[in-house]
């Protein structure tokens, strides 16, 4: 594959950032909002957004089985924020109508660092991708409580006391404690997601291993 086309979910959110930032890290990128226009990406991006509005907007566009299918047949997808969200299998404090497409055998806790407010940066080493660790940007970010077997944790945001990962009021009572790390990056064969929004800082490392990825996959 020379150049992968990938597509980002153009239904709601940082679509605009991603296609940028796809297109600086090598691939050909473009928004995808029909079944047509999935069908001819190698590769798919789920940016931040709102998760529970992504959701019921997939309905709406008739993307909920194309979407599944071509997950359930190895395409590439990237979720960050938001997408994370939806590439989960478990989700705690969505909404009850609330649906993804649960291909990463995880359980992510929306907004668990907090609210809008309570958004924050923070160095993040991600595995697999070489240099300095990556400026993360956190905003109503979720976390990630559990992974399953198959699932490889590729970054955790350390906790401590004073850093903004420790600010959240209220700790859910299954969760070790304020000042522990959290996973924050995972990759479960082709489908990758993070917390964290590099689309917004200019660094595109990240893209690029996505790149990688849908090159190879
Ligand atoms: N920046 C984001 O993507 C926030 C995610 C949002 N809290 C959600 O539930 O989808």
């Amino acid at each position: 594959m020379a150049t992968p086309v990938i597509g980002v979910l153009a239904l709601q959110g940082d679509v605009l950032e991603h296609v940028a930032a796809l297109a600086a890290a090598g691939a050909d990128a473009r928004p995808v909002r029909r079944p047509a226009e999935l069908d001819a990406v190698d590769g798919l991006v789920i940016p931040g957004g709102e998760s529970t509005t992504i959701s019921k907007l997939v309905d709406i566009f008739e993307l909920r089985e194309p979407i599944d299918k071509r997950i359930a047949g190895g395409m590439p997808v990237y979720g960050s924020c938001a997408g994370m969200i939806m590439l989960a299998a478990e989700v705690l404090d969505g909404r009850p109508d609330q649906r993804g497409f649960q291909g990463i055998e995880m359980t992510v806790r929306r907004n668990a660092f907090g609210r809008q407010v309570d958004s924050f940066e923070a160095p993040v080493q991600i595995a697999g991708v070489d240099g300095e660790p990556f400026h993360a940007v956190f905003i109503r970010a979720p976390w990630v409580e559990r992974v399953g077997a198959g699932v490889e944790v590729l970054g955790r945001v350390t906790g401590g006391s004073g850093s903004r990962p420790g600010v959240r009021g209220a700790e859910p009572a299954s969760s070790p404690g304020p000042t522990a790390d959290r996973v924050v990056a995972v990759r479960q064969g082709n489908l990758l997601a993070t917390s964290f929004h590099p689309e917004l800082t200019g660094d595109h490392r990240l893209h690029r291993y996505f790149v990688e990825l849908v090159r190879a996959a």
